[in-house]
């Protein structure tokens, strides 16, 4: 596939706010792309005075009163990170037109994508979510206050009953788009970035590819072995009363082998599991310093176990394991290369935590 640099989002352009009603995916949505466009997320529930969300938990809807001194903290939070020079995304409810335009008042050139979604959906999520002061009963009411933005300039409106993976990934190529004026193709965009929720790829490129296609086929292989391993062995067993007494044995060793590509392949793509929630509330200087640190163990804990891997390597060479009689060597070299492959993995997105913070360019961004 091609590989092509994203044009630098032009700085008048790097203010977004992600609005809809309860239940909409604002703070989740809102969160995976500040996460991937590198930005300063923004959680306008955490403005709301006391009383609003004593309103809201007791079932009373918030008024226009009730949300205007809300509104002020919330221009004043944004003013505040554009002063500091952040991008932000903004996570806003922001359902009346006369909401977004004291907003944009205030921040011009102000961007909304509103996640529409249908109050069935609204009301199953926010119906299925624990621990979160927003009753069920107050949907009726979001929905009779919401006024479409769809009109709107600098204005897009995203399906937001979509998977996840997907409204982060539209909303973002539509702020990266190369117009002001233009709604992304949809189609267009690659579905191997939607199949990666909040995924944050460690780099890109012809490296990358080749990367990929390696390990992809590799676990695609072993997979296949291991099904017609075990499964030949159950029919041989169970229909014909014999059986191959190394498909156990072989398929343990593939396992092996898959866990560790697996765990290579999915660091490369961004794809393990991080805990972000008190790291996306700090300020930019401060998110780079825990990231540094986090990349920084990485390293640590992945050269210490690609150590633990040689010393096993020493310790299998010249053995046989006792079926089959393959060198046990070969269950500790998968082991052995995904460390080390984490480690320089980890030593490359530590360099990325310092370039991130340069307009969003560099070839993180990049659309293979
Ligand atoms: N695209 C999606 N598909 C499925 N579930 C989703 C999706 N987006 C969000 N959710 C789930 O819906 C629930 C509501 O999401 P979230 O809290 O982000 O919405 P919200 O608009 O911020 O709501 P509120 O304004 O009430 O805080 C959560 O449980 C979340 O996991
Ligand atoms: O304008 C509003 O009515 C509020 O902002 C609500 O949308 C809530 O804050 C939100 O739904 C609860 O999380």
């Amino acid at each position: 596939m091609q590989h092509i640099t994203a044009p630098a989002i032009p700085a008048d352009r790097r203010t977004l706010v992600i609005m809809g009603v309860s239940g909409s995916g604002k703070t989740e949505i809102s969160q995976g792309v500040a996460h991937t466009l590198g930005w300063r997320h923004i959680e306008a529930d955490q403005f709301h005075p006391a009383e609003n969300v004593e309103r809201m938990r007791a079932g009373i809807p918030l008024s226009d009163d009730d949300r205007i001194h809300w509104l002020d903290a919330l221009i004043e939070a944004m003013q505040a990170s554009q002063t500091a020079g952040e991008s932000f995304v903004l996570a806003c409810s922001a359902l009346k037109q006369r909401y977004r335009d004291r907003l944009r008042a205030a921040v011009p050139g102000l961007q909304f994508a509103h996640l529409d979604i249908d109050y069935a959906t609204a009301l199953q999520r926010v119906g299925g979510r624990a621990g979160h002061f927003m009753p069920t009963s107050l949907v009726d009411s979001q929905f009779a206050t919401l006024e479409s933005p769809a009109d709107e300039a600098h204005v897009l409106v995203v399906d937001a009953v979509q998977p996840r993976e997907q409204v982060i990934a539209q909303v973002c190529a539509w702020a990266r788009r190369a117009d002001t004026t233009e709604q992304p193709d949809m189609a267009e965009i690659d579905s191997a970035n939607l199949a990666e929720p909040h995924a944050d790829p460690i780099y890109a490129g012809r490296v990358a590819s080749a990367f990929d296609r390696l390990t992809d086929g590799l676990m695609a292989v072993l997979m296949g072995f291991m099904v017609v391993a075990v499964f030949g062995n159950v029919v041989l067993r169970y229909a014909f009363g014999t059986g191959w007494a190394g498909a156990e044995e072989l398929s343990r060793l593939a396992f092996v082998w898959l866990v560790f590509v697996g765990v290579a392949s999915s660091m490369r793509r961004g794809e393990l599991m991080r805990f972000s929630m008190l790291r996306d509330r700090f300020p930019l200087a401060a998110r780079r310093l825990v990231d540094s640190a986090s990349w920084l163990l990485v390293i640590a804990a992945s050269l210490l176990a690609a150590m633990g891997a040689w010393s096993q390597v020493g310790y299998g060479w010249g053995n046989v394991s006792t079926v089959v009689g393959y060198p046990v060597v070969l269950g500790m070299l998968p082991v052995l290369g995904s460390m080390v492959a984490l480690a320089v993995l980890a030593l490359v997105q530590l360099a990325n935590v310092w370039r991130r913070g340069a307009p969003i360019s560099t070839p993180l961004n990049s659309l293979d």
